[in-house]
């Protein structure tokens, strides 16, 4: 592209600005209820919710609350949520089988989700550290976080959440080969629909922290996950990444965290063009809910301008904590 235009004052670029109804004519971008996919937490018990302190305005759900707030959700007109357990540490072993428990947290939300509303779309994520004595994603042997044998693991955690009805897997170890494992088995045991979205380009971030505390893997974690997350120093290696998962049967990649990371998104939708998703991470989003409650700055217009920016960097959708706030603010 090559923007053609007149010297001053023929140009005068503050003409296409000078009102609402103009700026929203000539608007390049932007942001609907359905580019939204919302993180949830989920945790034991009935009638459930409560704060996680370091996410203002975020609860871990009990499985009837989540139900309800994937309906409210799909009333909203949000295609798709996410869910991530927090699972009880009695249940946190090094061998992490209840990762592939038919009946563990994440699977009977799911299969609750799709009876009570089968139109939202479930998310799930693959991945090792929620029942990981260790907190990490992969098996640790030896202090080493093994690769091969963690991916053993994840195509059985897989499979067994597509059997609960999941309709989108999102693996989120970053081990290598998982995507082409996980397509595999979904393709012989049947599951010909299930999508994966790849956290292909995922980097070992300061800004998971909240996360990690949301589902209680911050006590866990030893060590950190710098041998199988990238390097935030690192762009080109995410091209190798992305193009290796699409390979292997993604069918939509993830950059992760989400806001210093809009160049990778913006290089990633540019050189594959495929469904290309952003991971507005919790400490984003608790960077943006502590300055606003500081009165530091105005929460909601800074909600709605990062996740504009996110559109504008060529995201087709977000991952973020304040879906329901925004698909509200948006209505
Ligand atoms: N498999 C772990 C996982 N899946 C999603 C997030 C982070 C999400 C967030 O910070 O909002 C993490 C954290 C991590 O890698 O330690």
């Amino acid at each position: 592209m090559r923007p053609v235009q007149a010297p001053f004052p023929l140009t005068r670029h503050r003409r296409t600005r000078a009102s609402s109804a103009i700026r929203a004519l000539v608007q390049e971008n932007d942001l609907g209820v359905g580019d939204l996919i919302w993180p949830v937490f989920v945790c034991d018990g009935t009638g459930v919710e409560e704060p996680v302190s370091s996410m203002p305005g975020v609860v871990r759900r009990s499985v009837d609350r989540v139900t309800e707030a994937a309906r409210e959700a799909a009333d909203l007109g949000i295609p798709a949520i996410c869910l991530f357990p927090y699972t009880d540490p009695a249940l946190k072993t090094a061998s992490c089988e209840e990762a592939w428990n038919p009946e563990n947290l994440s699977n009977r939300a799911t299969r609750a989700i799709k009876s009570a509303t089968p139109g939202i779309a479930v998310m799930s994520d693959v991945a090792l550290d929620p029942y990981n004595a260790d907190g990490h994603d992969g098996f640790v042997v030896g202090g080493e976080i093994v690769n091969d044998e963690t991916v053993a693991a994840l195509v059985k955690q897989a499979l067994s959440q597509a059997e609960a009805g999941v309709d989108i897997i999102g693996p989120s170890d970053m081990m290598d080969g998982r995507i082409g494992a996980i397509r595999d088995a979904l393709e012989d045991r049947g599951y010909k629909n299930t999508m994966i979205l790849s956290y292909a380009a995922k980097y070992a971030s300061a800004f998971y922290g909240p996360f990690r505390d949301a589902v209680g893997a911050s006590g866990a974690l030893k060590g950190d996950k710098k041998s199988y997350q990238m390097n935030p120093a690192n762009s080109d290696e995410a091209l190798r990444l992305v193009e290796r998962d699409l390979r292997e049967g993604a069918d939509m990649v993830m950059v992760k965290p989400g806001l210093p990371y809009l160049d990778i998104c913006r290089r990633v939708k540019d050189t594959f063009g495929a469904p290309t998703f952003a991971y507005q991470v919790s400490g984003e989003y608790a960077m943006i809910q502590a300055a606003a409650q500081n009165g530091w700055i105005d929460g909601d217009r800074a909600m709605v301008e990062s996740l504009m920016c996110f559109k504008r960097a060529g995201c087709d959708g977000i991952l973020t904590y304040f879906a329901p706030t925004v698909a509200r603010a948006l209505a």
